[in-house]
């Protein structure tokens, strides 16, 4: 385990404020330190002013994302919809053209991969599998250094994590030390990685990357921070709002756009804390009522939210006529309507415009973060469309746009103003 000052100098040498030749140290204004939430994060050295750039980070590694339900595209460009994917036939990875088969990217993967022994003919192995593995073979392109950066990094452990590499040993003879240090990517990986979305409309894999410094950012619901990329992967983490010497600097690591029950329990699943933070002990969620469902008592117009929403089991409320629901119960609705909207093909504009008008809101408000996220799915789509741009004649109807940006806005006023953290 490194400690903070061996911690804290290999960060500085990452993000290039610190050099042994030239002696010369740049100041930043925040510190790898002890954080209130638990484990590592950074902390402000001093008052930092809303807008600051507070590091330029970049990933250690990136590359395709590893859950098993996402779509595969090119291991060099990341293109999605190619009539000429082919394996290579050394290693089996994707490729859609041989400009990327001849790339600087692809030799690099390929020299790891063909170097193992092969337990099937190469043609039968799983390319999807690989490309899923694929981020976490690329630790073995690092530097010493950068591999001891990256297993300083924390790591979840537990079997869920990691499988993929156990899964590569069906078709290749790994060596134990790539295999270890392979499966120690994935846990950090897991723990820290940022996803990197592809640009609205680009027909593009989704990849993550793995930023050392990003990643000792500890997650709140109000985060204080926010972040873009720029076409080389970097990320450039700004401050949202003017945080105090002394404060610990934050990310969110789930939807802001979520509801409490779906960021905390997406928060425990993949990142295995209960979040605690003032937003999601807030029952209306300052007001914003994403989470909210409709009454279920057909003479009242209410909302029900959960009485004490830390607790995963809690009964739910109604705010008008005071009905007590059960957990279980709004855990079936809740069930029920994500296998809803698990049915809905997103890109058919009129399923989703009749999904949002005449079934979904039977059960849930207006205020609800799955009408705002159909409302937004909407918007993408008829920007998109000809004819049904801005101002176009059903764009305005189901999408009510005009409200609906007045209510982005409060929702973000809400949620990321007042609070001093
Ligand atoms: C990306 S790491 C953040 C840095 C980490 N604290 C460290 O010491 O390296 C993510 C992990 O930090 C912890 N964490 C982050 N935010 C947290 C929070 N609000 N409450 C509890 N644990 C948190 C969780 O264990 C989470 O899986």
């Amino acid at each position: 385990m490194l400690s903070a000052e061996q911690l804290s100098l290999m960060v500085k040498e990452h993000l290039g404020l610190y050099s042994y030749y030239d002696d010369v140290q740049h100041s930043c204004k925040w510190i790898v330190g002890e954080s209130s939430v638990g484990g590592r994060g950074l902390i402000a050295t001093e008052n930092i002013a809303a807008g600051e750039v507070l590091f330029v980070d970049h990933p250690l590694i990136y590359g395709p994302r590893a859950g098993t339900i996402l779509q595969q595209g090119c291991t060099v460009c990341c293109k999605l919809d190619s009539d000429e994917f082919f394996k290579c036939s050394k290693c089996a990875l994707l490729l859609c053209s041989g400009q990327c088969q001849d790339s600087g990217v692809h030799s690099d993967d390929c020299a790891i991969i063909s170097r193992w022994g092969t337990k099937v003919p190469i043609e039968d192995v799983d390319d999807k599998l690989l490309s899923r593995a694929l981020t976490a073979i690329r630790v073995l392109l690092l530097s010493e250094n950068q591999k001891q950066f990256m297993a300083s990094l924390q790591a979840h452990t537990s079997p869920q994590h990691g499988t993929e590499i156990k899964d590569l040993k069906q078709f290749f003879d790994i060596p134990e030390d790539e295999e270890q240090l392979m499966t120690l990517a994935c846990c950090v990986l897991d723990t820290n990685a940022f996803q990197i979305a592809s640009l609205y409309g680009k027909k593009e894999m989704s990849l993550r990357g793995l930023y050392p410094v990003s990643g000792l950012l500890n997650h709140n619901c109000i985060s204080n921070t926010r972040y873009s990329y720029n076409n080389e992967y970097q990320m450039t983490v700004k401050a949202v709002k003017p945080i105090p010497k002394g404060a610990e600097i934050f990310t969110c690591y789930s939807g802001v756009l979520w509801g409490t029950p779906a960021r905390r329990t997406h928060l425990y699943k993949t990142k295995h804390f209960w979040c605690k933070c003032e937003r999601c002990a807030d029952p209306t969620e300052r007001g914003t009522l994403l989470a909210a469902l409709k009454c279920f008592s057909s003479e009242c117009s209410g909302c029900l939210l959960p009485i004490e929403p830390l607790k995963p089991s809690t009964p739910w409320r109604c705010l008008e006529c005071s009905l007590r629901i059960p957990s279980n119960n709004i855990c079936a609705i809740q069930g029920a309507l994500g296998s809803l909207m698990g049915t809905l093909n997103f890109e058919n504009v009129e399923e989703l415009e009749n999904f949002l008008l005449y079934r979904v809101t039977k059960y849930i408000p207006k205020t609800n973060q799955i009408v705002i996220d159909l409302q937004c799915r909407l918007i993408w789509e008829f920007g998109d469309a000809e004819g049904f741009r801005w101002h176009g004649k059903i764009a305005c109807k189901p999408c009510n746009l005009e409200k609906l940006y007045s209510r982005l806005i409060m929702i973000h006023v809400l949620v990321y103003t007042s609070t001093e953290m």
